[in-house]
């Protein structure tokens, strides 16, 4: 028999733009309105019916034009709820609340969740929270729907709320996608809704509700149909340990059927593994577990969407992210294969070169793995699971001081594992947002090549030019050694040559007073010594000496480093290269 599913609903936004707050409230209202309909508390979700819904959004919903049945929120905000191990593609939620604090517009957060939205293809709503912190917003009554809210304000309020959400529309049209205040929107498929809100006072919550309900029936009713009697097929959400039960999975069953005794195969970074349900639990409610003391019963079976704890045999190496699926009358070596290689599609990515990249789940590798890409850098193997000591040991093989490099997203890094790390060498960036993963990584590489480039400049021979005194030779060859006056500074090691631009020698060394020093500066008068010509024959008193530039220093001298040259060495160079010039015409060109 075919019917009508809830459709899966998640929330994403920039940290501290609501995401919490909401789901509370969506709870509460719901909980608030219990007697009129079972609000049904899943593992990792929570479900409010239609009949919560109308009742909470009164005439904004009218239940019989619904075939849906109502709205299952998942409870853990964010990117954990996107993964693309779904059979049908796109990510586990159906529609998506984008929430945008309405006093702190778009965050880095916001146009990351944008992104990945885009990416998967699925339909959102933004709702546009914290309209309560609108300077000289009145609350007059909570929960109500934003119209009536709306109504009560000052103009210059309601023009300040309007501005932001332009704002907002602004910003979501620079994305692609048009949007309006939802009600000014008459088709929601082709724009974006804004839901002005306030998690805090329950204001246009109501309307939010409705207009998520809306959504899926209008425009998802086809992708929501599902053979209720069919294999059950879901996402594991989380791996927990439970007293009394051991390894246990929080699924997200989204299409089908699920039966205690059911075999099934889940996803594995190798092989999916094939176990059998010992039980299904769901979660007792407060006052439940107070009685029995018992946080969980079981079920018999679970029907499509739902949230649900699944304990069997053998669930060792099964991560967040991964596949769930019952094999019913399917064969199982062919759906294993399938599993198989939609998993290696993720996980397994072994290239030459290229960082290492470690995740908690699926779908957030594959999120980090895509704005990598997106930023232009190479990942040589990207994982599961926590950083380990062969992560550093694969690490370490990599040539490319700058790949050197592991990004573990929300994950943990193993002593061992950092010990190494820290004796190879290799760099472990740590966060569990991922634009400031990739940003830390950046910016290590940005320094690291300022360090190399400084490096590198502090070895360009720079122009420097030196008259030898008259009457002050100290000794005339072997090295020669000569009383010089610095007209533009020289270091010990720089090559010299004389005005006709032939090469007679290099700097040996310079003595200041007696005492042996790096450099001599414009006005100095010092000793040098000169590895190469013999006084009187290459080089004469009173001679004015160059520093014999090579000409891929030149280029540099004329590029990277021209806004470092003094006015001495800007005019020492220029005379350089006239010298240079009249034996090549393209010299440093
Ligand atoms: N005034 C007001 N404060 C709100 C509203 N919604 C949330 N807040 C406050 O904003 C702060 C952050 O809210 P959360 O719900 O924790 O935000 P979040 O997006 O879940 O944050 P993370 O889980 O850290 O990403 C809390 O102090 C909330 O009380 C609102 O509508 N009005």
């Amino acid at each position: 028999m075919s019917g009508i599913r809830t459709p899966i609903v998640c929330l994403l936004g920039h940290v501290d733009h609501g995401k919490t707050t909401t789901l509370d409230k969506i709870r509460g209202s719901a909980v608030a309105e219990r007697e009129a309909g079972a609000i049904t508390q899943h593992i990792g979700a929570t479900e409010v019916p239609l009949d919560i819904i109308s009742k909470v959004s009164g005439d904004l919903v009218k239940k019989d034009k619904f075939k849906v049945p109502g709205l299952l929120f998942i409870d853990t905000p964010g990117h954990h709820a996107f993964t693309s191990l779904r059979s049908r593609g796109g990510s586990l939620a159906d529609i998506a609340v984008l929430l945008v604090d309405v006093t702190d517009g778009f965050q880095p957060q916001t146009h990351e969740a944008i992104d990945i939205l885009q990416d998967f293809q699925t339909p959102f709503i933004v709702a546009a929270n914290k309209i309560d912190k609108i300077p000289g917003w009145k609350t007059n009554k909570k929960d109500v729907p934003f119209r009536l809210s709306y109504k009560n304000q000052e103009k210059r309020v309601k023009e300040d709320l309007d501005n932001r959400i332009y704002e907002i529309v602004g910003k979501l049209h620079d994305k692609g996608f048009n949007s309006d205040r939802y009600d000014r929107l008459k088709n929601f498929k082709d724009n974006v809704g804004v839901v002005p809100v306030s998690a805090k006072t329950g204001e246009g919550i109501p309307d939010l509700l409705m207009v998520l309900i809306g959504l899926a029936q209008r425009y998802l009713e086809t992708e929501l149909e599902f053979e209720e009697e069919g294999p059950g097929e879901g996402t594991v959400l989380e791996v927990k340990e439970e007293k009394g039960l051991g390894k246990t999975l929080d699924v997200i069953l989204y299409d089908g059927l699920m039966k205690t005794g059911d075999s099934v195969l889940i996803g594995r970074a190798d092989e999916p593994v094939e176990t059998k349900i010992r039980a299904l639990l769901k979660p007792n409610p407060m006052e439940e577990i107070r009685e029995s003391g018992s946080e969980f019963s079981k079920v018999d079976e679970v029907r499509a969407a739902a949230g649900i704890k699944v304990a069997a045999p053998d669930l060792g190496s099964v991560r967040a992210g991964f596949p769930i699926r019952v094999i019913g009358d399917r064969d199982t070596d062919s759906l294993k294969e399938e599993m198989k290689s939609q998993v290696e599609d993720v996980v397994i990515r072994t290239e030459e070169s290229g960082i290492i990249v470690k995740a908690d789940t699926i779908g957030s590798l594959e999120a980090v793995i895509k704005d990598l890409e997106d930023s232009d850098i190479s990942i040589r193997r990207a994982d599961i699971g926590s950083v380990s000591r062969r992560d550093i040991i694969e690490a370490n093989t990599i040539q490319e001081p700058l790949e050197r490099a592991i990004l573990a997203f929300d994950v943990d890094i193993l002593p061992e594992a950092r010990k190494k790390a820290e004796k190879e060498g290799i760099q472990i960036f740590n966060d569990d947002v991922i634009y400031r993963l990739i940003e830390d990584y950046q910016e290590w590489i940005d320094r690291r090549k300022k360090l190399q480039k400084e490096k590198r400049l502090e070895n360009i021979i720079r122009p420097g030019k030196i008259k030898i005194l008259i009457d002050h030779v100290f000794r005339r060859n072997d090295p020669a050694i000569v009383g010089v006056r610095v007209l533009s500074t020289i270091k010990s090691g720089y090559p010299l040559m004389n005005q006709a631009g032939e090469r007679i020698g290099q700097v040996k060394e310079i003595q200041d007073q007696g005492e042996n020093v790096e450099e001599a500066n414009p006005g100095d008068e010092v000793a040098v010594s000169i590895r190469g010509p013999t006084v009187g024959r290459q080089i004469e008193e009173g001679e004015e000496l160059y520093v014999d530039i090579p000409e891929k220093h030149a280029e540099v001298l004329k590029t990277e480093l021209k806004d470092s040259l003094t006015e001495k060495e800007e005019i020492v160079f220029q005379e350089i290269i006239d010298i240079k010039r009249k034996e090549n015409k393209y010299w440093a060109i």
